[in-house]
C-alpha cells in the first residue's frame, strides 16, 4: 500500500483509508499493454542506394554476442560504451572479411530503445551492406526488424510514449522547416506531458469519487470532497476545450494546408498555379473547361507544408466530364483552408465597380459560384429569401451556371442581397480569413477606379498579371501571410495536436467528463466508471494504455530500420 500511495502521489483523503485498503476499487487503469519483446532484432537504418557511410543496427539482448562473432575478441578490449571504435568485421563461419567499420556500443538501458544495441558504420557499397545483413542473420537468435520496430521497443520499453513516437515518425517524414520544429517538439514529450498530467489529475479525481463510494457510510470522509472533485473537472474539462478549439494548427502543419484555386473558366488558375509551383503543373490554353479534374501539387511554401489545388472553371455546361470535374471543384472548395478566387480583370471590372458595397461584390461572385454555401445560414435565408436562396441551393449548379460570366444577372444579384436586409447582414458575417481574391491579367486593363478600388480592399484582394509577372511578389507576400495565420507557429505557445487520433480520444474524454456530473446526482458509482472511462481515452494517446491493433496502425507508417 505505501508503495502505492508513493508512486500515485494520491490525495490525502485516500492515504487515510488504509486499513480499509481491501475495500478499494482495482486501479485498472494503471495497467498498460507492454508486449514482451525480448528478441534481437537488426535491420539497414539508413536510407538505400549507394552512399558513403550507412548504418546498420542491432538492437536486443544478443547484441553483444553480434559484436563478438563479427568482430571477434578485439570487441571486448576496444569497446567502450558510447565512443566510436574502428574494427574489422568478418562473416562468423568463415572468418572472410567484410569491411571495416566504425563500431558503436550502447549498452541499455541507456539507449535509444532501452536495449543493448550495437551500429556499426559501414561503407555505403550495395554489397557491403548486404554482406553485413547476411552475416549477422546467420548468428542464431537475430532477426531482421520489421518496419518501426526499433521505435516500437523504445515504446515498449517506456522510452517514449506514443506521442512521441508519433513525433519521431514525423520528424523523419518532416519536408519542410514547420513540420521539422513541430515533430522535433512533439518528440521532446510536450505534447505527450499534457495529456499526462491531466490523466494524472483525473486519477486523484476518480480515487477520490471511488474512496466516497466505499467509505462515505462507515468513515467520516469529508463532507465536501465531491465538490473538489466537481471542480477539477470541470476545470480540466475547460482546459480540454482550449487545446481542442486550435482551429487545427497542429494537423494543418502535419498534414499540409489545403489551398483551393477556384473561378469561372479562363480567368487564368492553371496558370497561377503554374507561377506559385515554378513549373508547368498545369495546362494553360484559351479554351474555355480546358482543367477538368482536380491538379494538385504538394508544396513548401516559406516552410509550410501546402497542397494546392487548380480546378476546373465553375460554369454551366452539359458535358458530363466537365460537370463531373465542376463538383469535384466545388466538393474541394468547400472543405478547403483557403480559397483564391480568381477573377479576369476584363470580364468583372465592371461587377467590381458597380458593386453597392465590397461584402455584397464579394457575396454575389460567390454565391454564383456556389462555393460560400456553406457560409450562409439556411435558416435565416429561406425566412428572408425563399424562392431565390433555397433555388440556390438546391439547384446551385444548374440554376447559377446559367447565369454565370454575364455582368447583368451579377449585379441583379447582389442588387437583390441589397434589398433583403437581413441577409446583408448576415453576407457581413462571412469569414474572409479563409479567402483571398486574386485579379487577374491587369496587363489589359489600366483603370485607376479599378485600381483603386482593389487598393481599397487590399487585405482579401489584389492585383496580379500571370502574363507579365505583375504584382505576383506582393501576392505571394499576402499568400504567405495567410498560410502563416491559419496554421500558427509551432515553437509559440503549448504545443497543439497534430493528429485526428488525438482528436477523437480527446472528443470522447470531453464527453465522459460532460456525462459525470449528471450522473454524479443519482449514481456515484456510474459517474465514477464515466470518469474511468475518461482516463482511459487519454491513457489512449499516450499509449499508457492501448492495444496490439493500435500500435500496429502507429509503427506500420515508420519504415524498416527506425
Ligand atoms: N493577357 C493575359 N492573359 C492571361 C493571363 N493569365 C492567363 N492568361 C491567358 O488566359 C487563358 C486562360 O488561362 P488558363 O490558365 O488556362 O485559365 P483557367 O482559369 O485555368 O481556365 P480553365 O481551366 O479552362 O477553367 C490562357 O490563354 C492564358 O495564357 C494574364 O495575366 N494576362
Ligand atoms: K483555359
Ligand atoms: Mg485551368
Amino acid at each position: 500500500m505505501f508503495q502505492f500511495q508513493r508512486t500515485m502521489g494520491l490525495a490525502k483523503t485516500i492515504i487515510t483509508f488504509t486499513k480499509n485498503i481491501r475495500k478499494v476499487r482495482h486501479f485498472r487503469y494503471f495497467t498498460s499493454y507492454r508486449p514482451n519483446n525480448s528478441h534481437t532484432i537488426f535491420a539497414l537504418s539508413s536510407g538505400s542506394g549507394k552512399c558513403g557511410v550507412a548504418v546498420i543496427r542491432i538492437s536486443g539482448p544478443k547484441a553483444k554476442l553480434a559484436i563478438e562473432r563479427i568482430v571477434g575478441d578485439k570487441a571486448n578490449i576496444k569497446l567502450k560504451p558510447r565512443t566510436a571504435a574502428l574494427l574489422k568485421l568478418y562473416e562468423p563461419n568463415t572468418q572472410e572479411m567484410l569491411d571495416k567499420a566504425l563500431v558503436l556500443w550502447f549498452p541499455g538501458p541507456h539507449s535509444f530503445t532501452g536495449e543493448d544495441i550495437v551500429e556499426f558504420h559501414v561503407h555505403g557499397g550495395s554489397a557491403v551492406i548486404s554482406s553485413v545483413l547476411t552475416a549477422l542473420g546467420s548468428i542464431a537468435g537475430l532477426k531482421p526488424a520489421q518496419p518501426g520496430e526499433f521505435a516500437k521497443q523504445a515504446f515498449v520499453n517506456g522510452k517514449l510514449d506514443l506521442t512521441e513516437v508519433e513525433g519521431l515518425g514525423d520528424l523523419i517524414h518532416a519536408e519542410t522547416e514547420v513540420q521539422r520544429r513541430q515533430a522535433l517538439r512533439q518528440m521532446g514529450g510536450e505534447l505527450g506531458q499534457i495529456y499526462s498530467q491531466w490523466r494524472t489529475r483525473l486519477i486523484k479525481c476518480l480515487a477520490n469519487t471511488e474512496a466516497f463510494i466505499d467509505f462515505h457510510e462507515e468513515e467520516n470522509i469529508e463532507d465536501d470532497i465531491l465538490d473538489s472533485v466537481i471542480a477539477e473537472i470541470s476545470k480540466i474539462k475547460n482546459e480540454v476545450s482550449a487545446h481542442l478549439q486550435d482551429c487545427r494548427h497542429g494537423e494543418r502543419r502535419r498534414d499540409g494546408l489545403h489551398v483551393v484555386i477556384i473561378g469561372e473558366p479562363n480567368v487564368g488558375k492553371s496558370s497561377l498555379l503554374n507561377a506559385i509551383c515554378q513549373r508547368p503543373a498545369a495546362i494553360v490554353s484559351t479554351i474555355a473547361g480546358t482543367t477538368r479534374d482536380v491538379v494538385e501539387t504538394a508544396l513548401n511554401i516559406a516552410g509550410y507544408p501546402v497542397l494546392l489545388s487548380d480546378t476546373a472553371g465553375l460554369q454551366n455546361t452539359s458535358d458530363v466530364v466537365e460537370k463531373e470535374g465542376i463538383l469535384r471543384a466545388m466538393a474541394r472548395a468547400t472543405a478547403a483552408d483557403l480559397k483564391i478566387i480568381v477573377l479576369d480583370i476584363s470580364k468583372h471590372a465592371n461587377i467590381l465597380l458597380t458593386s453597392p458595397s465590397f461584402e455584397n461584390f464579394i457575396a454575389s461572385y460567390m454565391g454564383c459560384l456556389g462555393v460560400l454555401q456553406d457560409q450562409i445560414d439556411d435558416s435565416n435565408i429561406s425566412k428572408s429569401a425563399p424562392g431565390f436562396f433555397s433555388q440556390l441551393k438546391s439547384e446551385n449548379q444548374k440554376t447559377i451556371f446559367k447565369t454565370a460570366g454575364e455582368t447583368d444577372t451579377y449585379i441583379t444579384f447582389f442588387k437583390s442581397f441589397e434589398e433583403q436586409s437581413s441577409i446583408s447582414k448576415k453576407l457581413r458575417t462571412f469569414d474572409l480569413s479563409n479567402i483571398l481574391i486574386v485579379v487577374n491579367k491587369s496587363d489589359m486593363v489600366a483603370d485607376n477606379k479599378i485600381l483603386d478600388f482593389i487598393q481599397a480592399h487590399s487585405d482579401v484582394m489584389c492585383r496580379i498579371s500571370c502574363k507579365s509577372g505583375d504584382g505576383f511578389d506582393s501576392f505571394m507576400k499576402k499568400l504567405v501571410e495567410r498560410i502563416q495565420n491559419l496554421c500558427g507557429n509551432p515553437t509559440v505557445g503549448s504545443p497543439s495536436l497534430t493528429q485526428a487520433r488525438h482528436r477523437h480520444h480527446l472528443n470522447k474524454c470531453q464527453q465522459y467528463l460532460t456525462e459525470f456530473p449528471p450522473y454524479l446526482q443519482n449514481d456515484v458509482v456510474m459517474a465514477a466508471e464515466k470518469l474511468r472511462l475518461a482516463v482511459r481515452e487519454l491513457a489512449n494517446i499516450t499509449g499508457a494504455v492501448s492495444t496490439e491493433d493500435v500500435l500496429d496502425v502507429i509503427f506500420r507508417d515508420f519504415c524498416i530500420g527506425k
